[in-house]
């Protein structure tokens, strides 16, 4: 029997000067990517959080959820976030993404954009806990949302697009976000649901 998802193909260095981003389109994951994208949009206790920018407060235009090993708190923007306990969902989509990456990760942020009206600013993932060059592993599920990149220190750099596909996995290593910040932009148009984990390795404190 062929099983359709079983392949991978890829993987596509981004050209980035300085920065080291690797996109596998099809991460091979053990059924369907549409199977994982209902289910964590069902299991998962979504929240929405309030966060501190430049002095002020607001909604963040998207749903998270944390999961973790235990003391893997993790904080951004003024909020900070205890681990949920890891699911055997959550778990096994892990074990492909270490495999592919070469690493162990010991917490994800899970993001659900609804629709094309919910989005993340342009930021880079440089906080403490994280390290001074973390690998971070991103695995997109659902609508096919672009992953904008913007150059820290060259300012007539265009921004670089990287439209990330359902099942797909894009690595971004080294020098990656001390060079640049990335985010996903709103967008017009029937954009349906999409859900986006990022794995990371915390310094557990
Ligand atoms: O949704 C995405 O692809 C980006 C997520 C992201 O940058 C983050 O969680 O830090
Ligand atoms: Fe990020």
């Amino acid at each position: 029997m062929t099983d359709l998802f079983s392949f991978q193909s890829g993987p596509e260095q981004i050209r980035l000067p300085g920065a080291d981003v690797m996109y596998w389109p099809n991460l091979g994951l053990a059924s369907d990517p549409e199977h994982y994208l209902h289910r964590l949009l069902s299991e998962t206790p979504w929240r929405q959080e309030s966060v501190r920018v430049w002095g002020k407060v607001h909604q963040q235009p998207r749903l998270i959820a944390w999961y973790g090993d235990p003391q893997s708190n993790y904080s951004y923007s003024g909020i900070k976030l205890s681990p949920l306990s890891w699911s055997e969902l959550i778990l096994e989509i892990r074990s492909v993404v270490e495999d592919m990456a070469g690493e162990v990760f010991n917490s994800v942020l899970l993001n659900y954009y609804r629709d094309g009206n919910d989005s993340m600013g342009f930021h880079s993932d440089d906080e403490k806990e994280l390290g001074a060059r973390p690998t971070i592993a991103s695995v997109s599920l659902g609508a096919e949302r672009a992953l904008a990149f913007k150059s820290k220190v060259d300012e007539s750099a265009k921004i670089a697009k990287v439209p990330l596909a359902s099942g797909s996995l894009l690595l971004m290593k080294g020098e990656t976000q001390r060079l640049y910040k990335h985010g996903i932009a709103k967008e017009r148009g029937n954009i349906g649901p999409r859900v986006n984990l990022t794995f990371r390795r915390i310094g557990l404190s």
